[in-house]
């Protein structure tokens, strides 16, 4: 399931975000990437082990986390390995796939994410290209907002043409590891929450309730 959450960060989150990024430091972003990702992998990102990196992250995980379509579409466990990346003008992120297990803990990458900094008027390419069997799509979002997306897909990030494109990407270790469990148990807990906004707690939303719940405690991990 590939979709977006607009609004994740408000106007005054965002300006102080690309505040405290104007005056920092960015290094290669090859250093993050996988051997073969490397081949490919033309960016900036903030530099590894700054301070400003450990606050940064902090304060974007704890926004994510607690997005309410986030949690139930993304049920997550650790959201994990943030980089703050720049592209500048000439730079892209060819087709390549993201790795299964990051970092020294080896964290599991079910569902990658890009959330936007600036705005699209700032920058021209940059898109954000997710490939299926038989097709591709190209995102470009909205400053503030957030595309999520299967960590299983080939992707990439078309050169930027003219400007800056700014973002932040993550990764997220789910508990539930198959995408299509957590597509019923959010089909499921979308029904039930409508259904509880139209009639209140009926027996129906009593039995869809115990369905979630049971189907959570046989798939989550
Ligand atoms: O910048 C993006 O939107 C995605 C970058 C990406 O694919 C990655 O860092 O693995
Ligand atoms: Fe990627």
């Amino acid at each position: 399931m590939i979709f977006s959450i607009p609004d994740v960060l408000t106007a005054e989150q965002l300006n102080s975000i690309q505040t405290r990024l104007e005056k920092a430091e960015f290094v290669e972003g090859k250093l993050t990437a996988g051997w073969h990702a490397k081949l490919v992998k033309n960016n900036q990102q903030l530099k590894s082990g700054s301070s400003l990196l450990k606050e940064l992250k902090t304060e974007v995980e704890q926004v994510i986390k607690q997005n309410l379509l986030f949690q139930t579409a993304v049920r997550p466990r650790r959201i994990h390995s943030l980089l703050f990346s720049r592209y500048e003008e000439g730079m892209s992120y060819g087709t390549h796939t993201d790795n299964a297990l990051m970092g020294s803990r080896l964290l599991r990458s079910d569902v990658s994410f890009t959330l936007f900094l600036n705005s699209p008027d700032e920058y021209e390419g940059g898109e954000l290209v997710i490939e299926s069997a038989d097709d591709e799509k190209a995102y470009k979002l909205e400053a503030g907002a957030m595309i999520v997306y299967p960590s299983s897909t080939l992707h990439r990030v078309d050169t930027v043409t003219k400007g800056t494109r700014l973002v932040v990407v993550g990764w997220v270790q789910s508990l539930v590891r198959d995408a299509s469990q957590r597509e019923i148990l959010f089909d499921l807990d979308t029904a039930r929450r409508a259904m509880f906004a139209r009639e209140g707690k009926t027996p129906e939303f009593d039995l869809i309730s115990k369905s979630v719940a049971n189907l959570l405690r046989k798939w989550a991990e």
